[in-house]
């Protein structure tokens, strides 16, 4: 539980606050400092104390950006604000330190790693930098551990065809279903068929999930893991007009001929017999399919993927 202090302190948004040097002393305890923070005409002033909000784990997270008087700092004069910051926050017994560093402002990166800061993830245009203060080993959770690649299997139930690729600039050219890298924020059904639409101009619509793939240390995925989802999808569209720079070749192909072909990747090999065992006895059979529910955090929804539930089970509750 927070004190009434740190819930207002969590509360606002923490600022860089100007304050003189018997007050700056005051606030570290009697260890304090004093910075040559410059103004916007050049000239030297005194500056304060380096704060930041406090998060729901007893971390504490300073946004540079929102800090205009850091801007005409040099690496020194952060170092030793930052020092003094982080003596501070051991004092009031915070558990982690965040730094949210934007790209211009790089040169703050190398002094708070001598200080004991490691980078926790980077996006295009800022860094994050962490510092674990509790006890023991840090318990701050990593970033992102996943790449996520979705393929649409483009299968048309009358004709039994279904939409194959090989792709351009692959080491061995083998039949797969179109697919490629889901974009941030995007649900995986609209990920396959847009990647299909962009590799062979065929439109679909997603009907459910097929298979999962899980892979770690794949060196296409910068050394880390890669999920690797395959949807099945209605056509829409049946012209193919395919992607000259991503792919060799497309056509539709007898889905028989695709389960039987040693022209595969076993991946794709296993989802063809998959979709003819559907075919044959019904689609509810390797189906996994969407539903949108409410999540916790209010005004958010989720995809929930799996597979069919027969209708009393759908309506009663606490089924034995
Ligand atoms: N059937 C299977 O078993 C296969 C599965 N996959 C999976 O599919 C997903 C990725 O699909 P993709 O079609 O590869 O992605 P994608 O369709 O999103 O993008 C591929 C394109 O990105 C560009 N690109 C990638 N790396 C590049 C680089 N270093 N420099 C310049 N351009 C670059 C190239 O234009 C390439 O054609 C992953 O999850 C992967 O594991 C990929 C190949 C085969
Ligand atoms: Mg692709």
């Amino acid at each position: 539980m927070l004190g009434a202090t740190e819930k207002l302190g969590a509360a606002m948004r923490w600022l860089w606050r100007p304050v003189g040097l018997q007050a700056a002393l005051l606030r570290a305890g009697g260890a304090g400092f004093r910075t040559e923070a410059r103004t916007a005409s050049g000239s030297p002033r005194e500056a304060g104390e380096l704060q930041g909000e406090l998060d729901r784990f007893g971390g504490v997270s300073v946004h540079l950006a929102r800090h205009r008087a850091l801007h005409g700092l040099d690496a020194a004069a952060f170092r030793r604000l930052l020092q003094a910051a982080i003596k501070r926050w051991r004092s009031e017994g915070r558990v982690a330190a965040w730094l949210h560093i934007p790209i211009l402002q790089s040169h703050f990166i190398a002094p708070a790693a001598s200080l004991g800061f490691c980078f926790h993830h980077a996006e295009s245009h800022s860094s994050t930098l962490t510092l674990w203060l509790g006890e023991g080993p840090s318990r701050l959770p990593g970033y992102a551990t996943h790449q996520v690649g979705v393929a649409g299997a483009v299968f048309d139930d009358s004709t039994r065809k279904v939409l194959v690729v090989q792709d351009r600039n692959k080491l061995k050219n083998m039949w797969k279903f179109p697919g490629g890298l889901s974009e941030p924020g995007e649900d995986i059904g609209d990920t396959a068929v847009r990647e299909v639409f962009e590799e062979t101009g065929v439109k679909s619509e997603f009907r459910s999930l097929l298979s999962i793939r899980q892979q770690h240390r794949n060196p296409e995925a910068f050394g880390k893991s890669d999920m690797y989802l395959i949807c099945r999808l209605q056509p829409r569209s049946f012209t193919i007009n395919f992607c000259q720079q991503e792919c060799l070749k497309c056509e539709w192909m007898d889905l028989e001929k695709l389960a039987k072909t040693e022209n595969t990747t076993p991946i794709t090999s296993r989802v063809a017999r998959l979709l003819l065992y559907g075919h044959r006895e019904g689609f509810d059979k390797i189906d996994l399919s969407m539903e949108e529910l409410p999540a916790v955090y209010t005004g958010l929804f989720y995809k929930l993927y799996h597979r069919g539930l027969p209708e009393s089970y759908r309506t009663t509750m606490g089924v034995d």
